[in-house]
């Protein structure tokens, strides 16, 4: 695996006549690290993904450790990075397992030259790493959501890519299911891998986040560590709501949303 932190320096991406991200830059974002990219809808989180990805026209630098991913080809990135989308897969026939390994063998870079029976291996461990190896052979389309989104890391993770880019990875999932994903990341994490995580319950982000980015317009409205890129001036600034940042009396970041600003 390349080592070496991820650096994003005058990043543009967007759309057909719909720039979304221009000249956008970063602090770099280290290696064995979970940042929460947050922010108002609309802000360019997914663009900024996607982008990063490879999936959308994109210019700028983005370097992960010593290798130069705007350089490489889409199946080249794919052996660097992962990208878990909003949109989850449904209504295919396929089973979980088949869709994993299918995830798996998308990559041609991806250091996997194993036959069927290591595909197989490396799908279960990761289902069962994330608790749902009971619905290998189960049809992803009769999934329910969480358990869609559920497989859909399971799909970014197979590969056990270096960048893992999730859009909102815990958005459709339950307390508990949220608490064993964020545990999964953290673990990714420690493994050295860097987590970039789209996330929109900030107290979540808080708890479980080395570094939050907040998004706004486009434009990076703070980097750092939860307490100082998550503030009340913040909060109102970007997201038009009065709200307060507090410390649980377990020592936690929780923040309290009072109303909208007035006028
Ligand atoms: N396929 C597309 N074609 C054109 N414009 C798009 C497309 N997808 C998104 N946009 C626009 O790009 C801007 C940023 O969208 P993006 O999906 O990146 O926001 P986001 O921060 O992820 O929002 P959310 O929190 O609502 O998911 C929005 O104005 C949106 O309308």
């Amino acid at each position: 695996m390349t080592s070496g932190p991820l650096a994003i320096t005058g990043f543009s991406a967007g759309y057909r006549n719909r720039p979304v991200l221009t000249d956008f830059s970063l602090s770099p974002i280290p290696e064995g690290s979970v940042t929460a990219l947050v922010g108002p809808n609309a802000a360019g989180k997914s663009t900024l993904l996607r982008g990063l990805a490879g999936l959308l026209p994109a210019a700028g630098s983005v370097r992960l450790g010593g290798i130069e991913l705007s350089a490489l080809g889409l199946a080249q990135r794919a052996g660097h990075v992962a990208f878990m989308p909003q949109s989850l897969p449904q209504g295919a026939e396929l089973s979980v397992l088949e869709a994993v390994i299918g995830a798996l063998k998308a990559s041609p870079l991806a250091e996997f030259d194993g036959g069927l029976t290591e595909a197989r291996r490396r799908a279960v461990d990761v289902l069962d790493r994330l608790g749902i190896v009971d619905l290998a052979l189960d049809g992803i389309g009769r999934l329910s959501g969480g358990q869609r989104q559920l497989a859909s890391l399971a799909q970014a993770m197979v590969r056990a890519p270096k960048l893992l880019l999730l859009d909102e990875p815990t958005s459709a999932l339950d307390l508990r299911h949220q608490l064993d994903v964020m545990t999964v990341v953290r673990e990714l994490a420690r493994e050295g891998r860097i987590v970039v995580a789209v996330l929109h319950d900030l107290t979540l982000a808080a708890a479980w986040a080395d570094h939050v980015v907040v998004l706004d317009h486009g434009r990076c409205a703070a980097q750092g560590r939860p307490e100082t890129a998550i503030t009340p001036e913040i909060l109102r600034s970007v997201y038009g709501v009065d709200a307060r940042v507090e410390r649980c009396s377990r020592g936690r970041l929780h923040i309290a949303v009072d109303g909208p600003v007035p006028g």
